[in-house]
């Protein structure tokens, strides 16, 4: 195999590939702690003091005052950011009855899409009651619990019984998300795929699979919006629902129509929308292509819709087409809109969801996605430009704008129609409150993942031989990240896959030690040589060198064989960076590499350095690092906020270690003044914004949210990274080396398979920008060699 021009298509075979998503699922939910959600207190809790008021005696004082004034519990308990996710597990997903316990995963899946997209916490209540009445007297006697009820996954027609008799009697929102939430995000689609499409919602003509609970408020809102009644046909799994039917209940009743020989095939003929929600595959492309004229398909039953996206888009060009899934455009789902619309009824305790905040909701989603797409969302789903159109007719569930729009909006409704205990008065500040809930890390990771996805690039796994690191490539190379080129024996690399199914046909294998890779073993140690033989290195011991993975590895790199390399898990740090130092060398200009961990914490994400490589650095070395590392956070398209660290504060201590950190600030401001930096000062204090203002009004970082902390050495850095992860439970990237002409980056031991994938995101983006060398670059440059050891021979 030429790995110059390695780049495999994806032969996968698809069964294979079924069944390593399915292990993924069941290994993500049960690994670790199982489930996706845990209690996490608020207040300190580690004193007795603090548990004196935390529990008794002093938890005596809220609960007297709540007796005295009931909306005081809003004042001191959750309820008011705590939403109950109820369910009996009758209609999940497309799955059907699978009874409360099977249900508990979406349940959980769905508390953790309320805290990522709107910080509003969940207990998830799964309930063994089929029996409505008995149902609505359990959710019912929760009231006191919770500040909103988002019923999840309860099968129809009981469920509209549920849902309207906990309306009646609880005084806290409630909506069954199926009905509502999946009615608001369809409501928006159509009207921008109508606009789109230059069809008029009052004339068009639509066939609507499934009459259960998502169908039925999904029609009752496009009628809100302007359809008209008798515009539509429906069907349920016996059929169409027509005046002839005796089983209709008085819901489906109103959708009846007179004929009573339609099917679905007669239904979509002409028809100008299809609404599918029911079950997969039930709309074949003969139907499709038999609509009207720009027609509008809507194929909603998850996790496998009515017809695939691809067979729908093939059938005609002139579809706009939408389904509940992620993985292709328009995707139609109430993840859009339960965490922000529950977000807005919250914030001003309101008593119901009624139909003018839904209708809100409904014109905020609609007119989002007729905005310019920020660059964060392109990036998060690896588009150039998105824009509205046909394959953009709702925004995505990524958009970090949904919250400051959509939650505003239901809102306002929700106090101009009369429901709301709580008025905003300052909406500017509502807005900026909104969007401190969101925190960047997720948006970092997700921009991070889509870059590299954007223009992957081969990365050698110097490892492959370790089953993490195998997982690892496995994975980078499914999600198209990059393309992986194992190093290590092969059999072993193929027994450790077979062992643990992981699928690797695609990735080529490479064994430095083998006699098929000798020829290049030579070119490699003579380019090795001539580099090193100046430097303590003989011929002899060059070509020994270059069976060791990580060398050869790193002349993959060197000679455009490989765009980047991770290796490790190592115990020798230093030992593992050796080669790429030898053979790599440093950035032009670079004098030094250092290296650096991304962190990211509850406060934000905090990059790191020195955490791996410069033990004691002189002040004009540690200005180097500050440099290295400010470097980095700007391809993060983040603006350095730098804090020099030390144990004194701007002079406190005069002692040299101390001045050592003043000195490399002077330094930095020197080299570059519009650098936001400064120090010496203690770690806490960027953090502790009264004390710097109280204290320290004159430092540049008064203002300012700081995200790079410097270390005055090795020591510091690397203890603190170890304890902000170990112990403060900040998610860390790295170490993150630079500094180096092309990405290298070597492991930490204990490294887990998601620190590794991260890394080898890193390693592609950093190829990004370092590797221009392209294949054909790669290809004269080999032949210089080649043509050099030619002349030595003769
Ligand atoms: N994209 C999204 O955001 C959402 C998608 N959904 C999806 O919609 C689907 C339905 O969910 P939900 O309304 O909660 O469930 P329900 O059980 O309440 O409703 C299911 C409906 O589908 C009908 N049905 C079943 N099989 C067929 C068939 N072969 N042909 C026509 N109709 C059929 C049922 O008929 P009958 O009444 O006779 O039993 C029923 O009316 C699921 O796949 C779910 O995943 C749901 C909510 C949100
Ligand atoms: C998305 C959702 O709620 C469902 O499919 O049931
Ligand atoms: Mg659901």
């Amino acid at each position: 195999m030429d790995y110059r021009v390695y780049m495999p298509a994806k032969n996968r075979n698809m069964d294979k590939q079924i069944q390593l998503r399915k292990q993924q699922a069941l290994e993500y939910h049960s690994k670790g702690r199982p489930g996706k959600i845990e209690v996490v207190p608020t207040k300190e809790a580690k004193t007795q003091r603090d548990l004196s008021l935390a529990y008794s005696p002093g938890v005596a004082e809220p609960c007297k005052e709540i007796f005295n004034n009931k909306e005081d519990v809003y004042k001191y308990t959750a309820k008011g950011n705590l939403v109950g996710v109820i369910s009996n597990g009758t209609a999940v997903l497309g799955l059907g009855d699978i009874g409360p316990e099977a249900g508990k995963p979406v349940m959980e899946g769905k508390g953790v899409l309320f805290k990522i997209f709107a910080d509003i916490d969940v207990f998830d209540i799964e309930i063994n009651e089929k029996d409505p009445e008995k149902f609505v007297q359990i959710v019912k006697s929760l009231e006191p619990t919770f500040g909103g009820i988002n019923l999840e996954d309860i099968k129809a027609p009981e469920c509209f019984y549920i849902e309207k008799a906990l309306r009646e009697q609880m005084n806290i929102p409630v909506m069954h998300d199926d009905q509502h939430g999946t009615a608001i995000i369809s409501g928006a689609a159509l009207l921008n795929a109508l606009e789109i499409q230059k069809k008029k919602i009052e004339k068009a003509r639509f066939v609507i699979n499934g009459a259960g609970a998502a169908a039925m408020a999904c029609v009752q809102i496009y009628v809100a919006l302007g359809a008209r009644y008798e515009n539509f046909t429906m069907f349920d799994i016996d059929g169409v629902l027509h005046t002839g039917r005796t089983d209709l209940d008085e819901v489906k009743r109103k959708f009846a129509v007179q004929k009573s020989d339609i099917n679905l095939e007669k239904a979509m003929k002409d028809a100008d929308v299809f609404v599918g929600l029911s079950v997969r595959n039930v709309v074949t492309q003969e139907m499709v292509k038999s609509m009207a004229k720009n027609p509008v398909v809507f194929a909603m039953a998850n996790p496998e819709p009515e017809i695939s996206y691809d067979l729908a888009t093939a059938a005609r060009k002139d579809i706009i087409m939408a389904t509940g899934r992620s993985d292709y455009p328009n995707m139609v789902n109430n993840v859009l809109g339960f965490p922000f619309i529950f977000r807005g009824a919250l914030d001003v305790r309101a008593s119901q969801i009624n139909e003018a905040m839904k209708l809100a909701a409904v014109k905020a989603l609609a007119d989002l996605a007729k905005t310019p797409v920020p660059d964060i969302v392109n990036l998060a789903y690896n588009q150039k430009n998105m824009s509205f159109g046909p394959e953009y007719i709702i925004p995505k569930p990524l958009d970090p704008r949904l919250l400051a729009t959509v939650s505003p909006a239901v809102a306002k409704a929700a106090i101009d129609s009369g429901v709301a205990k709580v008025k905003i008065d300052d909406w500017e500040a509502y807005t900026i409150e909104l969007n401190k809930r969101l925190g960047l890390d997720n948006q970092i990771m997700r921009a991070l993942g889509a870059k590299a996805r954007r223009d992957p690039k081969r990365i050698v796994f110097a490892e492959a031989d370790n089953v993490k690191v195998l997982k690892a490539a496995s994975i980078v190379y499914d999600e198209g990240i990059c393309y992986p080129i194992l190093l290590g024996n092969e059999e072993k690399i193929r027994r450790i896959a077979e062992e643990n199914t992981l699928d690797i046909s695609d990735l080529p294998i490479i064994d430095p030690h083998h006699e098929s890779t000798e020829e290049k073993r030579n070119l490699y140690a003579e380019v090795f040589f001539w580099k090193r033989q100046r430097k303590g290195f003989n011929y002899y011991e060059s070509k020994k060198v270059m069976s060791d993975r990580n060398h050869y590895g790193c002349m993959m790199v060197e000679m455009g064989d490989a765009d980047g390399m991770i290796s490790g898990l190592t115990r020798d740090y230093a030992e593992t960076i050796r080669p790429a130092l030898q053979i790599i060398g440093t950035e032009e200009g670079v004098k030094r590499i250092a290296g650096m961990y991304l962190l990211l914490t509850k406060k934000g994400p905090l990059f790191l350095g020195d955490t791996t490589v410069n033990f004691n650095p002189t002040a004009e070395e540690l200005a180097d690092i500050a440099e290295l590392v400010a470097k980095e956070v700007k391809t993060f398209n983040l603006t350095p906020r730098i804090a020099m660290l030390s144990y004194s504060n701007f002079g406190s201590n005069n002692s040299p270690e101390a001045r050592l950190v003043a000195e490399a600030t002077r330094i930095l401001k020197e080299r570059d003044r519009t650098l936001i930096v400064d120090g010496e000062m203690q770690a806490s204090l960027p953090f502790n914004k009264e004390i710097m203002r109280d204290n320290y009004p004159f430092s540049e970082l008064v203002n300012e949210d700081v995200n790079t902390l410097i270390f005055p050495n090795l020591s510091a850095g690397n203890v603190a990274y170890g304890l902000l992860k170990e112990v403060g439970g900040a998610d860390a990237i790295g170490p993150i080396l630079l500094g180096l002409k092309k990405p290298v980056h070597v492991l930490q031991l204990g490294s887990s398979v998601r620190s590794i994938i991260n890394m080898a995101n890193i390693a592609v983006i950093d190829a990004q920008l370092k590797c221009k060398l392209n294949t054909d670059d790669a290809v004269q440059r080999s032949q210089w060699w080649k043509g050099r050891k030619g002349k030595k021979d003769k």
